[in-house]
């Protein structure tokens, strides 16, 4: 037997080779696109450079680029909003998100010099043309490539997006690009009004729709996962699956985003993007080749095929503060952000189960739950296989009942945090001298088996992406009209508060008729969780949600 195959060290330092060799490939691809053709310079724009994105995720993301060797030789990035900022103070915000390690700073103080800021409106021409100029003294070239990152309110988005295409396009042959960030609209409506205004002014190649679930490790191994292995493909459809359930959890609140996220609520903020993304990739059928319109067809065609969703097919709920918490951002409930509206009726909490009408997976239900303020952080994808039929062991003997002792086998993708595939399976109790089963898992947690080897951040992929010119991982605009035509009879649904609200406390494990909704639907909880602790949590405020629920 192949030794380096079995010996886990050896397969670490195989595994960290291959990547530092593909990483090699893509900077010398980066550096072939910087320095091909006549023009050789790239122009990075942030719109919106103070606020909580560009601090978080893009300022961090450009610098690990930069100190990997991923982002051209000639490039400068140039941060623009409305505040009198300097460029010294976005990098003082910045920084503790940038996580720059002690031998790092001499090229931390490069990456520094090659970053500027320019103040100006978001509605005023001059202001555009004067960030033009200024782009064009700092790269020295009229045609340096441009790409335009909006991080921004959508309620800027239509004026500075014409401004950038009236008054700072590129000369010949520069390309722009502009990076859209989520909401692309509150609505199928607005988001088609934006795609039409968008239109107007770039290409359809032009634009890229960030969806930065799409940019995590995970997510795009979906893709390797179900096509690249038979014994997966096999077993991916209605025979074999009895339920899909996709999850998203965190464990804050809004945390004073209230503002903004009350006038988009949690279906809107996760489910009809990230976690639909998530559901095209796993549901859809195998696209022709991995070039980004084949499989971006593949996705578009699965969506179309979802029914209607049903009202009583959705759970919706609202985080309380739990006043017996030591904790006192878990003391605050969603009513307490300042942002929000003291009668908001917001869902912070939604599930929503969805059918994809075709032969692969008629009547396998599609479970989307999400939910802010709960007692971890997490999401993950759990496809749950059908019981094993026959029933010859002891464990099995209730089959008929539906809370049968025999697990289910499930396989679970962890997107985060900890990112892991396992397998749950059931295994004869070991050192047992009969037949007793108990559950376990095949498991391959990436900590474990690939230590060493680095995980780039979803934002750091999805920039890399925009520079090379890849769509794979981005929303084509009639994705997103589907994604909308899906949630939007819902979210009406609810606007007219035709669904019940239920309140749960700031970090309970989840609301309890979601998870009976699923159990109705064939999704069989085998966890250890005991409701019974829960159910206090869930009616904290029975009183008050019978009471707006008659309203
Ligand atoms: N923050 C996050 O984690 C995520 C954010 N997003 C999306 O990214 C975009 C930016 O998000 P985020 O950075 O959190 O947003 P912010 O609220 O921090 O806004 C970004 C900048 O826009 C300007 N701004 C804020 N409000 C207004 C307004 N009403 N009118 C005009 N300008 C305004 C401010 O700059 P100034 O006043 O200096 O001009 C602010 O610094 C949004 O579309 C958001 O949905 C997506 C995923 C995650
Ligand atoms: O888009 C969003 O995502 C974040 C969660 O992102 P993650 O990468 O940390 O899982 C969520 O907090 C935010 O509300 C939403 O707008």
């Amino acid at each position: 037997m192949d030794k380096n195959k079995t010996n886990p060290q050896n397969l670490t330092t195989q595994v960290v080779q291959a990547a530092d060799c593909i990483f090699e490939r893509l900077r010398s691809e980066i550096s072939r696109i910087g320095s091909g053709g006549r023009s050789n310079s790239h122009i990075f724009f942030i719109f919106g450079a103070s606020g909580d994105l560009a601090k978080k995720k893009i300022y961090p993301a450009l610098w690990w680029l930069y100190r990997d060797g991923f982002l051209p030789e000639h490039i400068r990035i140039i941060g623009y909003a409305r505040s009198q900022l300097t460029i010294e103070k976005i990098f003082e915000n910045a920084k503790k998100f940038m996580k720059v390690q002690e031998d790092e700073h001499e090229i931390f103080e490069k990456f520094v010099s090659i970053n500027s800021y320019i103040n100006g409106s978001y509605d005023n021409k001059e202001d555009f043309e004067k960030l033009n100029n200024e782009a064009n003294k700092l790269s020295k070239q009229e045609s340096a490539h441009r790409l335009f990152y909006l991080a921004l309110p959508p309620s800027v988005y239509e004026s500075v997006t014409e401004l950038i295409s009236l008054h700072c396009r590129p000369k010949s042959p520069g390309w722009l690009r502009l990076i859209v960030e989520k909401p692309f609209g509150k609505d199928l409506e607005s988001s088609n009004k934006l795609s039409t205004h968008l239109s107007k002014f770039f290409t359809e190649e032009e634009i890229y729709r960030i969806d930065h679930y799409l940019g995590k490790e995970m997510v795009q191994n979906i893709i390797v996962l179900r096509f690249a292995n038979q014994i997966l493909s096999r077993v991916w459809n209605r025979d074999s699956i009895a339920a899909v359930i996709i999850i998203f959890k965190e464990d804050i609140g809004t945390q004073g985003r209230g503002g903004y996220f009350d006038e988009f609520g949690i279906i809107r903020d996760v489910i009809q993007n990230h976690l639909m993304q998530i559901l095209s990739i796993v549901a859809m059928e195998k696209p022709n080749s991995t070039k980004g319109e084949d499989i971006r067809d593949e996705k578009v065609k699965v969506l179309r095929s979802v029914l209607p969703i049903k009202p009583e097919d959705v759970v919706i709920g609202q985080y309380v503060g739990d006043k017996d918490s030591k904790d006192p951002e878990r003391q605050q409930g969603y009513l307490d952000d300042k942002g929000v509206p003291k009668d908001s009726t917001t869902p912070t909490y939604a599930q929503v189960i969805l059918s994809i009408n075709n032969e692969r997976w008629a009547g396998v239900p599609f479970i989307l739950r999400a939910g802010k303020a709960l007692n971890e952080k997490k999401a993950e994808i759990r496809i749950q296989f059908r019981d094993s039929p026959g029933g010859m062991f002891e464990e099995d003997a209730s089959q008929q009942d539906s809370n049968h002792k025999l697990a289910r086998d499930e396989l679970v993708i962890r997107v985060q945090p900890n990112e892991a595939i396992y397998l749950k399976v059931n295994t004869k109790r070991p050192g047992d001298m009969g037949f007793s089963i108990e559950e376990t898992e095949l498991d391959l947690t990436y900590g474990q088996r690939y230590e060493g080897v680095k995980l780039p951040d979803a934002y750091e992929r999805l920039i890399l992406d925009v520079f090379m010119g890849s769509k794979i991982n981005f929303v084509r605009s009639d994705e997103l009209q589907e994604a909308w035509r899906i949630v939007d009879p819902i979210l009406a649904e609810i606007e007219k508060k035709n669904i019940p609200m239920i309140r749960y406390k700031f970090g309970s494990f989840g609301i309890r008729e979601a998870f009976d909704a699923a159990a109705k639907h064939g999704y069989i909880f085998r966890g250890t969780y005991v409701w019974k602790n829960e159910r206090s949590a869930t009616i904290a405020n029975e009183e008050q949600t019978k009471a707006e629920n008659k309203k």
